[in-house]
């Protein structure tokens, strides 16, 4: 597979290393520096890049019929019109707010634990996420796909920054050294409380999972889902 990298930053680099061991080859890296993009030159795209350059670089993909695999966090406001765009091409599109094995298997536990919790009022729900120092979005993109499970499973209605209340899922952003990224969710009542909790020890995991994801795209239309990808329920 021929590879276009949107940022080759922290994930960008770490994603060129996992491709070409499993035998890809990078033709394209797109970076601030290099923004000159030979469309012809890649089969796929994965873009890695920032809030606001994430929906430029992947719908620029689509214009040109090439698939993309999404990671970066904090442009979703765009999410519906860069689906529509794929559409309109015809091309291939999968976006997560985190690749790796373990935080998927994470949101599936946390939907689980949200079912189970929904009828019992006496628990509060809240959630802490911590990161490294250059992340320039709060909160994580993971920590809002835990927060949509929630929602979607109990009587919470939205989530908010530092901010409690009856209906809120409240989520606690923490920035701290080179912290990869780690995700707590808190159920607790007056008597006790009840954590889940996933760490990331470095980033190979979510570079992994966008390569596996890229394998799995390659040849479909249409816009899908890590829970394709790995199969899971
Ligand atoms: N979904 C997932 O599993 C994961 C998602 N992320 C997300 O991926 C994104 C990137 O993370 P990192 O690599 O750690 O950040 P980084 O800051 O190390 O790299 C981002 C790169 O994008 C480049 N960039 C800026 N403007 C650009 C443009 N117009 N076109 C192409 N590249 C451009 C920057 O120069 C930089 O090299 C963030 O949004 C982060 O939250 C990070 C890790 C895992
Ligand atoms: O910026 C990061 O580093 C990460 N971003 C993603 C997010 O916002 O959830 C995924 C992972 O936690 C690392």
């Amino acid at each position: 597979m021929k590879i276009g990298l949107f940022g080759y930053g922290k994930m960008g680099k770490m994603i060129e290393n996992l491709a070409v061991e499993r035998g890809h080859e990078i033709s394209a890296r797109i970076d601030v520096e290099n923004k000159e993009i030979d469309f012809s030159s890649f089969d796929i795209a994965i873009d890695f890049s920032t809030p606001d350059s994430a929906f430029q670089n992947i719908t620029s993909c689509f214009q040109h019929g090439i698939p993309v695999i999404s990671g970066t966090t904090g442009w979703l406001e765009n999410f519906d019109k860069a689906v529509s765009i794929c559409n309109q091409n015809n091309t291939g599109f999968i976006y997560a707010s985190n690749f790796s094995l373990g935080v998927n298997i994470f949101f599936e536990l946390n939907a689980q634990l949200a079912r189970m919790m929904a009828q019992l009022e006496q628990y509060n729900v809240s959630m802490e996420e911590i990161h490294h120092t250059q992340k320039v979005d709060a909160p994580s993109g993971t920590a809002i796909t835990l927060a949509e499970g929630i929602m979607a499973n109990t009587p919470y209605k939205s989530w908010k920054l530092d901010e409690n209340g009856e209906d809120i899922v409240s989520i606690h952003s923490k920035r701290e050294g080179s912290v990869p990224g780690t995700h707590i969710i808190d159920y607790s009542s007056e008597v006790d409380s009840i954590e889940i909790k996933h760490t990331a020890h470095n980033r190979k995991g979510f570079a992994l999972g966008a390569v596996l994801a890229a394998e799995w795209l390659i040849g479909k239309k249409g816009v899908y889902t890590m829970k394709d990808v790995l199969n899971l329920s």
